[in-house]
């Protein structure tokens, strides 16, 4: 899968971490950057082209991240087309592909281990849509 990543300096640290897994696993990784711990730069300059580039079919998905992961969600979700899922445990990262059909993941560095971040990018990876009662209701969000 195409897959295009993005963080400020607070998610820095994960990204390269989950950058390396999803290469491991075959994946190709598109980075936006920031490409260093420091300076401390402004999120939405990195994460906007991550969500653009899966609104544009560029990629298939995205992983954003920052020190809370609210705020990269939040500029994300601004980019029509994109579904962006904060994400904070396993149940979180599992529904948001059963019922939102995420195809953006935000994770916030400083909210969890990066054990747990990498387990989440791989369960929201793993998990498909469920359509049905869910398909109408994501549909609404762009018809609306
Ligand atoms: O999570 C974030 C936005 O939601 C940012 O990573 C966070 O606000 C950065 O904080 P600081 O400038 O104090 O390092």
């Amino acid at each position: 899968m195409k897959i295009a990543i993005g963080s400020d300096h607070a998610g820095f640290q994960y990204k390269e971490a989950i950058k390396e897994m999803l290469t491991g696993l075959g994946h190709e990784v598109i980075d936006k950057g920031t490409y260093a711990a420091t300076p401390s730069v402004d999120y939405p300059l990195f994460i906007r082209p991550v969500a653009e580039a899966v609104a544009a079919g560029e990629v298939e998905r995205g992983v954003v991240l920052g020190g809370s992961g609210n705020g990269e969600a939040i500029a994300a979700n601004r980019v029509r087309g994109v579904r962006c899922g904060l994400c904070w445990n396993e149940e979180s990262a599992r529904l948001c592909r059963q019922h939102n059909d995420a195809n953006v993941i935000s994770l916030g560095e400083r909210m969890m281990s990066e054990e747990t971040a990498l387990k989440l990018v791989q369960i929201w990876l793993d998990t498909p849509f469920e359509g049905g009662r869910h398909l109408a209701r994501i549909q609404e969000l762009d018809n609306y």
